[in-house]
């Protein structure tokens, strides 16, 4: 794109000095054109499973030890691709598209042993942006389901990203479940113009069978001076005694231990990812991400960036009016496939007994996001998807489509 150095210069350092007065709100950040992405936030569910193989790899574990190590194993695969695929692609980490209401992302991955893995991604709320996902492998009968958000805060130029929520993954064959803790992030090197994903402090993964796996995150200058470095254990509810432990670096290459004897290693360079299939725009829902955004995607390409913002605005008025409508006339958006319940039994079971656990086991305690103080927990309701599947919605969605288009 036509960008002198010199324009980019002076924009990022203009950028800098507005992000001083940053309000904690990353979406009304207006990031240099240059660091924005065409890739909406509601598009980020997917990196939870660009490695289906090891997905649905638990589920073919008959050990519970065995079993909740690959859980781990899968969970650490996926940091390459949650916090650092920008940066590998786009040479930085950029700022997605904020989904408005109701933006959905769907897709399905295909892989030969795997089998098929589908996607729902929904944007759940706006105000603050959530995005809720379900993840789902029929064949093994493994789902994930969870739903973030982020709440950010900038100091010494450095924009630290706390995330709000949680995931949980169901393995049918044994009626097991994992609570899974999301970790928080610090954007470093903006400063240098180039800005990418450090993770920090600590998240946790605790099975309904009894195992605690607690993750550490740590940047330069703590193992070897390498950036994305992490080490992992794995214990048995209770127990002070480390049966697994894992570590490296986790955009590359870590390894797993029983004591001091090396079991496994997983490098992502022996991994490719398993690319995912979304439908042609043509055949997409109106409220679909890449379909909506199309004619802002198109703009950003050519690095047109005052099309970029007509159409952004366009997008945007179109959301306002919608609100307005609906609190006039008494009738709120309805989420597509999500339903936001107070409480859930299993995340309240999963999160009381990784709280004893860690306090049985001398684990420092990490951050266990309460869902009630989080705006709810959202869960995908199964019976909202097979009813859009059967068409039994079609006309509450085409409703909603028409609202959306007008
Ligand atoms: C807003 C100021 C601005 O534009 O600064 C420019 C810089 C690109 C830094 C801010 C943006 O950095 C992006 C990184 C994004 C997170 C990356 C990965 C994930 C994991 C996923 O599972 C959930 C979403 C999450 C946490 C992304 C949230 C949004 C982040 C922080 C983008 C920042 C706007």
């Amino acid at each position: 794109m036509g960008r002198k150095k010199g324009t980019a210069k002076s924009t990022w350092a203009s950028f800098l000095k507005s992000i001083a007065s940053f309000n904690g709100d990353l979406a009304s950040m207006t990031a240099p054109p240059f660091i924005l992405s065409k890739t909406s936030l509601v598009e980020y569910s997917a990196y939870w499973t660009e490695h289906p193989e090891l997905f649905v790899a638990p589920a073919k574990e008959q050990d519970p030890e065995k079993r909740a190590l690959a859980v781990l194993k899968w969970f650490l695969s996926t940091l390459k691709q949650q916090y650092s695929s920008r940066s590998e692609k786009l040479g930085s980490e950029k700022k997605p598209l904020n989904p408005f209401l109701g933006e959905l992302f769907l897709g399905h991955w295909e892989h030969e042993t795997a089998g098929t893995t589908e996607l729902v991604s929904e944007q759940v709320s706006h105000h603050p942006p959530v995005t809720a996902y379900s993840i789902f492998n029929k064949k093994h009968g493994v789902k994930l389901q969870g739903y973030n958000g982020q709440k950010a805060s900038f100091a010494s130029m450095t924009i630290t990203v706390k995330q709000v929520g949680l995931a949980t993954l169901h393995i049918d064959a044994f009626d097991e479940d994992y609570l899974i803790t999301l970790p928080a992030l610090h954007i470093e090197g903006l400063v240098y113009g180039t800005p990418y994903v450090e993770l920090e402090r600590s998240t946790i993964i605790q099975s309904s069978s009894g195992y605690l796996a607690k993750i550490e995150y740590a940047g330069k200058g703590w193992l070897s001076g390498k950036k994305n470095c992490f080490t992992a254990t794995l214990q048995k509810t209770g127990s002070k005694e480390i049966l697994y432990t894992v570590s490296g670096q986790w955009i590359d290459t870590f390894t797993i231990k029983k004591g001091k004897t090396e079991v496994d290693s997983f490098s992502h360079k022996d991994h490719p990812t398993t690319p995912l299939n979304i439908s042609l725009l043509e055949n997409q829902d109106p409220l679909e991400s890449r379909r909506a955004w199309a004619k802002v995607a198109a703009a950003i390409d050519e690095g047109d960036y005052e099309k970029t913002g007509l159409e952004k605005s366009k997008i945007e008025n179109a959301q306002r009016e919608l609100r307005k409508k609906e609190k006039e006339d008494g009738s709120p958006w309805e989420q597509r496939y999500f339903t936001s319940k107070e409480r859930n039994d299993t995340v309240d079971k999963l999160l009381e007994v990784a709280a004893k656990h860690m306090v049985a086991s001398g684990v420092s305690a990490v951050t266990l996001d309460d869902p009630s103080k989080t705006n709810g927990l959202w869960v995908f309701d199964e019976q909202k998807y097979e009813d859009v599947k059967s068409g039994k919605r079609d006309e509450v969605l085409k409703a909603a489509v028409k609202s959306v288009e007008e």
